[in-house]
């Protein structure tokens, strides 16, 4: 990534630019890389001074920081392990922090199963779920479920643009559920089909609203309007404690090329095909790109996430229990406290 402060090593460089590009994504494999690249981020630190060593950490923190907006799982890694970071020398910082990130992946990994095993008790045998996007956190309530023996059927759906649908199915069937793969436009007439939707979420935020992926609102009112439940499967993780004090979370906008080539563009508006006429980059900045084509009377949007009102949610289901998404707020209460500041802040 352009622009890392110094100090930061080139591998968490590299696993920032691994985020923003989408080689990882998932909100929690986002996190777990974010306290993974911390952690070599200490080991490989040359700071000689405790200053300097916690400065490194930050600069690498931010750098992480900066690569995707929307999903809280990002931030709220980053703060829980710079908050273990902890000593008078360079060896105790480092070993803190490199301890503290450990506890993280390895509390992420129990957080989803715990939560596989409350959200499978959902799941009757026989049933069939709706998903949408691929989410580890919901494939865990289905895994769950099949290791307790139920038999399970899946419709997927595709989700463009980036088509993530097609990781959940190869996960699914590698389980032997039979999948029905469908374009994202074909759900409402397979939601008659389903018992549940079952999707995942980046972040929630303390009125029950569901931040997840593109297209996931329109399926959940789809779903009220068919008597389908819509149950998300979210670690605490995912809780947003920013909007406890009313801040909004931020909905991530994409490359128009994941919606449209620049021959598409091209052929649209006329002319050559060229990067003139492209706007925006993977990361949604506009920095390093031409200016936006003013004059061709087209724009493109590609937001990547959107926000499903609470009514709209049967359960969210976490490693917590799960909750009608009006009383997410309490538990976010008991998690996080007082309002937070920047990850990177003490
Ligand atoms: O944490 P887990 O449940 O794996 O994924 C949660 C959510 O993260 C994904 O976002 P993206 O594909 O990174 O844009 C999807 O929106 C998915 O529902």
């Amino acid at each position: 990534m352009e622009g890392a402060e110094p100090g930061v090593v080139p591998a968490v460089e590299s696993t920032a630019d691994d985020i923003t590009e989408m080689r990882i994504r998932g909100a929690a494999a986002i996190a777990d890389a974010a306290a993974g690249a911390l952690e070599t981020q200490a080991e490989r630190s040359t700071a000689d001074s405790p200053a300097a060593f916690e400065r490194e950490i930050h600069a690498a923190a931010e750098t992480l920081y900066e690569t995707r907006p929307t999903a809280v799982s990002l931030p709220n890694a980053l703060r829980y392990v710079l908050r273990g970071m902890d000593g008078d020398t360079v060896a105790d910082l480092r070993s803190s922090t490199i301890a503290r990130a450990q506890r993280f992946q390895r509390d992420l990994d129990q957080a989803q199963d715990r939560l596989g095993e409350i959200g499978a008790n959902r799941l009757r045998d026989g049933d069939t779920v709706m998903t949408h996007c691929h989410s580890t956190d919901a494939l865990a309530c289905v895994e769950a479920a099949l290791e307790a023996g139920k038999e399970l059927a899946a419709i997927v759906k595709e989700t463009r643009p980036r088509k993530q649908g097609h990781i959940t199915a190869r996960q699914l069937r590698e389980w032997d559920v039979p999948v029905t793969l469908i374009a994202d436009n074909a759900a409402r007439r397979y939601l008659d089909r389903a018992d549940h939707v079952l999707v995942g979420a980046d972040s929630i935020a303390a009125d029950g609203s569901v931040i997840n992926k593109i297209g996931t609102s329109g399926l959940a009112v789809n779903a009220r309007e068919r008597g389908v439940p819509v149950m998300v499967a979210a670690q605490t993780i995912k809780l947003h404690p920013d909007t406890m004090t009313g801040h909004t979370v931020e909905i991530e906008m994409r490359s128009e090329r994941e919606l449209l080539a620049d021959e598409e563009r091209a052929a649209i508006v006329g002319g050559e095909a060229t990067d003139g006429d492209a706007k925006g980059d993977a990361t949604g900045s506009d920095a390093d790109d031409p200016a936006p084509a003013t004059d061709s009377g087209l724009t493109v949007e590609n937001p990547a996430f959107d926000v499903t009102p609470p009514r709209y949610v049967d359960a969210i289901v976490t490693e917590r229990g799960q909750f009608p998404p009006e009383s997410i707020v309490t538990l976010m209460r008991e998690l996080f406290g007082e309002p937070t500041d920047d990850p990177w802040e003490d």
